[in-house]
């Protein structure tokens, strides 16, 4: 079974390759596609990017959206990107979290090349250099809430919409990694009381907990204070502040260093086992029928 994943990695790190920015300060990530799944601005000014998710309706992390987020990021290194502010276009979800159709019924190869790409584009986003903030202007269940937690600041909208690990509702687990981003933020017993419920929380509860950083009233206000967050670091020598970062979070870097494939294992075992997958349709279903 390791020599699937491990020839999957091969087959994803490829499909990593680079791009080239064109000359404009704005730009499309994706392949020429009218609707790309995530668009980026640069500020001409500051160099700070705005990372605004757009794959309607929910901004679920799939394997085309997680390949072109993992794009970006190493195109924003390499462009020398001063700050990257990650938020959303919709205007009440941030992120729904992985796409639940990747893990439903599908395939062992099919949940292994997802993972995979999940993985790799959490990790150069956890690690990246470049100061990151989420501008949280929308309701940011799992795996949205990890890519939250994967910034380094979180500025929230409040106080309508909800963030939190809630795996454990949908009869899955957070794996580790997703559990020591929340540690690293809220602590042992806050992460061990959130996790094993699954609690959602308010914009104002999670602010109580430390899960984000501030509260604001709108959009606007929250990239106000993204930028603010990252004009800080004007003055911090940027290898000695990404060394720093590192050091922050090397046991998540480690984890997934030394654990990759391991956690590939287990995510695929435990994801295709006949409870997680009941537990998954009886949570589709609840989400259809609350749509219709
Ligand atoms: C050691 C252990 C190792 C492995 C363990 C194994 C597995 C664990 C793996 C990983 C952890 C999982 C992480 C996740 O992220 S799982 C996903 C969790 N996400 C959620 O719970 C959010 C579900 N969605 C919502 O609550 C709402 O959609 C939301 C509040 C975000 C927005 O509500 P709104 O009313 O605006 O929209 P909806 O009508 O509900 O949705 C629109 C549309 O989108 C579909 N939808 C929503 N979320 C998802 C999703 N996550 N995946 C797929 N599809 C989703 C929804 O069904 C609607 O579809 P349709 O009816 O067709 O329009």
């Amino acid at each position: 079974m390791a020599g699937i994943y491990r020839s999957t990695r091969y087959v994803l790190q490829n499909a990593f390759g680079s791009r080239s920015l064109p000359g404009a300060v704005r730009f499309y990530s994706q392949k020429p596609d009218p609707a790309p799944l995530i668009n980026v601005d640069v500020d001409s000014k500051t160099g700070v990017a705005t990372v605004t998710m757009n794959s309607p309706p929910v901004n679920t992390l799939n394997t085309p959206f997680l390949n072109e987020m993992g794009g970006v990021i190493k195109e924003l290194e390499k462009n020398k990107t001063r700050g990257l502010i990650l938020t959303s276009s919709s205007n009440s979800v941030f992120s729904a979290g992985l796409d639940i159709m990747e893990m439903y019924k599908a395939p062992r190869d099919q949940m292994a090349v997802f993972w995979t790409t999940l993985q790799n584009t959490w990790l150069s986003l956890y690690r990246t250099g470049i100061p990151t903030v989420a501008a949280i202007n929308g309701h940011a269940p799992a795996g949205g809430c990890l890519l939250a937690l994967s910034c380094e600041y979180r500025v929230m909208v409040g106080p309508k919409f909800t963030i939190g690990l809630n795996e454990t509702q949908l009869g899955i687990v957070a794996p580790p990694w997703f559990l020591i981003c929340m540690r690293e933020a809220v602590g042992p017993r806050q992460t061990e009381l959130a996790l094993t419920s699954g609690k959602m929380f308010t914009a104002t509860e999670a602010l109580n907990i430390g899960l984000v950083d501030q509260l604001v009233s709108n959009k606007e206000e929250a990239l106000a204070e993204a930028h603010k967050f990252i004009a800080r670091f004007a003055k911090i020598p940027p290898l000695a502040r990404k060394l720093t970062k590192e050091f922050t979070r090397q046991e998540g870097i480690k984890y997934m260093e030394e654990k990759m494939l391991d956690d590939l294992e287990t995510f695929v075992d435990v994801a295709s086992s006949p409870s997680a997958q009941k537990g998954m349709e009886m949570y589709l279903e609840a989400l259809k029928k609350k749509s219709t």
